[in-house]
């Protein structure tokens, strides 16, 4: 699918040489959600999600993290409401965690740092007919942000645990079917922070509509170390590095405004 064109992925930064600073953004991300600091907005609606699970791909390593891809070039799989004025369509999802439980998500609360983060990624088809084209815009992309806390196992999150193997390395690509992206969203998806902000790797454009969820979703210890048997480093390389701590540094606020669609 278009989410697949590595040129785009492989041109990116490696992750551990640290965060490749964007001179002159403004609006960078991941930042720290202040609670206190958010403002509610009674404009924001409910998020609505059309997901169609015979609509998925396949599920690659990119040497950055793993992602789950959908065949976005229909609107089978969309996103509209919440501060979205326009309908997106999910294009992959993907997740960044650590080498330990006690940090790995992009986003904080209040400083609070979670094991891991969920991120759907969706570009907006109401204006633009590629995600490359939607990517150098300021209302492109809507980025669901979802944290993970270790906990009771995630029957959803399974079958895609047991397709990692078959990717431990880089560039890796193996086919993935019929699974449903709803699966993975916490029950309440009505209470979210959003702010405007931008891909947190390269190319690090500042084109993201962030939602943020307020609720986070549950995983087990042994799934969350599976997603730390993966690997940063292609099979022909030969020292093979362990794929943790795939996650951006945060990003001042420059005075942006986070709003909230709860009180
Ligand atoms: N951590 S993040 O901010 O959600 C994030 C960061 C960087 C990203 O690059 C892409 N590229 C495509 O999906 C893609 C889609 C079509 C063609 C080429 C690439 N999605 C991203 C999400
Ligand atoms: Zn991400």
């Amino acid at each position: 699918t278009a989410c697949s064109s590595k040129s785009v992925l492989s041109q990116m930064h490696p992750m551990w040489l640290g965060p490749l600073e964007v001179p002159g953004g403004d609006h960078q991300s991941p930042i720290d959600i202040a609670v206190k600091k958010a403002v509610f907005d009674s404009d924001l609606k409910p998020l609505e999600s059309n997901y169609d699970p015979q609509t998925c791909q396949q599920i690659w390593n990119n040497g950055y993290s793993f992602l789950v891809e959908y065949d976005d070039t229909t609107d089978k799989n969309t996103l509209k409401g919440g501060p979205l004025q326009d309908k997106y369509r999910l294009c992959q999802f993907h997740f960044h965690w650590g080498e330990s439980n006690d940090w790995g998500s992009e986003h904080t609360v209040d400083r609070r740092l979670f094991p891991a983060e969920l991120h759907l990624v969706h570009w907006n088809s109401d204006r633009y007919t590629l995600f490359e084209e939607a990517v150098m815009e300021e209302n492109g992309l809507a980025v669901i942000g979802i944290f993970l806390k270790v906990g009771k196992r995630h029957e959803g999150l399974q079958k895609l645990v047991d397709a990692l193997p078959a990717i431990r390395h880089k560039d890796s690509v193996v086919e993935f079917t019929r699974f449903d992206p709803a699966s993975l969203l916490p029950s309440n998806i009505d209470d979210y922070w959003t702010y405007h902000g931008s891909l947190t790797t390269p190319p690090l454009t500042e084109s993201v509509t962030w939602i943020v969820m307020k609720q986070h979703i549950e995983v087990s210890h042994d799934q969350l170390a599976v997603f730390r048997s993966l690997l940063f480093t292609s099979a022909e390389e030969e020292v093979q590095k362990s794929m943790v701590n795939n996650f951006r540094v945060q990003q001042p606020l420059r005075g942006r405004t986070v709003r909230s669609s709860f009180t």
